[in-house]
Formats: structure tokens, sequence, C-alpha cells
């Protein structure tokens, strides 16, 4: 797949605060590519600095090799949200287009039908003032992608959005990138993530601490848990073999097993005295590798990993 957007050891600082560091990865032609990690980790510096509102102190960035970036080539959707206000939607749609030196007449033919892809039907002359923040939102994103950019940057696009919506920027999203469209999403919205993103890039404190295929991420990172209904004294579960710690709420027990337990050999010494009314055995979902190393608590971290 063809590279679209190369970072190569970004660094930046804001006075005496290092908010990134070390910071590489690279976007491809037709993926979905995840940029993750908690509040304050890092990643709006790092799309910030790709669209060029502020310059690295160190490093690289590059679209197709070239240094040169082609911001009318770009997408991008920031975390701040906001249109002018008193501007009918069409207007500012065409106006943004036009910017990016999109032909006119196919911007309009385009806007009309992602207004009526997004339930907005019918809205283009009003004011982006009377709409609801989710509506503004859909409009927001059309501005997007109104240009038919290569690259596309999604600063948390699902945040405020309703089921419904978010089911519907999910599929434009899917969409866009079987089209080709290079996109680079950031969303603390894991199950989103994990469902439709092909590779990740996790940062923590200003670092890369995971970095690969979203399938061999969750191979590595995902230990195994074991979910047991029934009611059974903490100390007997913690003190099973590769138990490395447990959750227990009333009389659920959630057991992490180490890396590398095989499910079905460890099953086999769980002794028959445990109260079991339900059984189950799972990876751990992105959702929980993301707070174990938000948490400090995880392997990544332990590793000192950088996983490439
Ligand atoms: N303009 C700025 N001036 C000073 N410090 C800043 C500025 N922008 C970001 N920072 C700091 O840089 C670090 C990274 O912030 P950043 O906004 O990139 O994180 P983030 O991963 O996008 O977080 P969130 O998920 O909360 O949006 C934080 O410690 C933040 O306080």
């Amino acid at each position: 797949m063809e590279t679209m957007l190369t970072v190569e050891t970004l660094e930046k600082s804001f006075k005496d605060k290092q908010a990134i560091r070390d910071i590489s990865f690279d976007v491809r032609k037709g993926e979905i590519m995840a940029i993750l990690g908690p509040n304050g980790a890092g990643k709006s510096t790092t799309i910030r600095n790709i669209m060029g509102i502020m310059y690295p102190d160190k490093g690289s960035i590059a679209f197709r090799g070239h240094n040169e970036i082609p911001r009318h080539k770009i997408g991008y959707l920031p975390e701040e949200r906001g249109l002018y206000k008193n501007v009918k939607v069409m207007d500012i749609l065409l106006y943004l287009a036009e910017l990016k030196d999109y032909p006119l007449k196919k911007a309009r033919e385009r806007a009309l039908s992602y207004l009526k892809k997004f339930d907005l039907e019918g809205q283009e002359n009003s004011s982006v003032e009377e709409l609801s923040k989710g509506m503004g939102q859909k409009v927001q994103f059309i501005s997007s992608i109104i240009h038919e950019p290569e690259l596309l940057i999604l600063d948390e696009p699902f945040s405020g959005l309703d089921p419904v919506s978010q089911e519907l920027f999910k599929t434009e999203i899917r969409s866009l990138a079987e089209n080709g469209t290079a996109i680079l999403l950031s969303s603390h919205q894991m199950n989103l993530v994990e469902e439709m993103c092909d590779r990740l890039f996790m940062m923590h404190n200003g670092k890369r601490v995971i970095y690969g295929d979203m399938d061999d991420v969750k191979e590595k990172y995902a230990n195994f848990k074991c979910t047991i209904r029934g009611k059974n004294d903490p100390h007997v579960l913690e003190n099973l073999p590769d138990v490395e710690r447990i959750k227990q709420d009333e009389d659920t027990s959630v057991l992490y097993l180490a890396r590398d337990v095989h499910p079905v050999s460890w099953l086999k010494h769980l002794p028959e005295s445990l109260s079991v009314q339900e059984l189950s055995i799972d990876r751990i979902s992105l959702h929980e590798i993301f707070i174990d190393i938000a948490t400090d608590q995880n392997l990544a971290q332990k590793e000192g990993a950088a996983y490439a």
C-alpha cells in the first residue's frame, strides 16, 4: 500500500513541557489508522503539527515522500468544533471547497448528496446557528471531505454524536477508506476503533507505546481473561496459577491471566470447589489494553515496548 503520510521523529515542547517526543508513524492509502492515547498524551499536538497549525521543534512530515504538504489534498476535522455561525450551510461548504481549489459545480453536487446521506436534506439554506450541535458536526465533517482529499485527518469525529449519527459517520469513513482515502483518526471510543481501524499508534506522555496492525497488537497485548459468575473467595481466585489480578463485582469475578497462558490447559487446573454459574474466556479488549497502559499497569510500559 502506498504511503501517503510519513511522520518522523517529531518533537514539540511548550515552554518547559515536552508535549511529544520521537513520534514516528505512517498512514497508507486506503487504510484507517488510529492515533490513540489518554488525555494529554499528545495526539492533538501531533495532528496540529501535521496540519501546519504549529511547527515541530524537530522531526519531519512528508506527504507521498515530499516535505511540501499539499493542503488542498488533505481534509481535516479539528477537535475544536465550530463553523461561521450566520452563514448558510451550502455557502460555507462551497467557500471551503473553493479554498481548496475544488470545482464549485462538483462541490455543490457533492454537498447536496452528502447532506442527503447525513439526513440534512433541505438544510442547505439554513444558517449554521439554526443547526443542533450534532447537525453542525455533520456539516463540518462534510466540509472536511467536500474536496475529495487523499488524506483525511479526523480528531475525535464521534464525540457528541448519537448512536445513529455515529453509525452514519462510521459507514462513511469506512467507505472513504475503501475508495482509497488514507485516514488518520483519533478517538477515545475504543470499541469503534477496534471495529474500524486497520492499524494503530498508541501514545502515552508524549511517547509511542504501541504501533502496529490491530490484529497483531491484540494478539501481542490482549492476554486472556476468565470471567466467572458464582460466589467465590477472592483469595482463592488470586492464588490460582497464572492469575495476574482479579476484579470482583458482587458474584462476578474477572481473572486477568498471564501472557502465553493456554486457556484450555489453564481451565484444567481450576479446583472443583469453585462455584461456577457461568464461565467464559476471552481476550481483553482494546479498551482494557488502553486502560492498562493509561494507568501504567501493563505490558507495553513494563517492557519499554516500542512495537512496530
Ligand atoms: N498550546 C499549548 N500550550 C501549552 N501546552 C500545551 C499546548 N497544547 C498542548 N499542550 C500540552 O501538551 C500536552 C499534550 O496535549 P494534547 O492536546 O496534544 O493531548 P491530547 O492527546 O490531544 O489530549 P486530549 O485527549 O485531552 O485531547 C499536554 O500536556 C498539554 O497540556
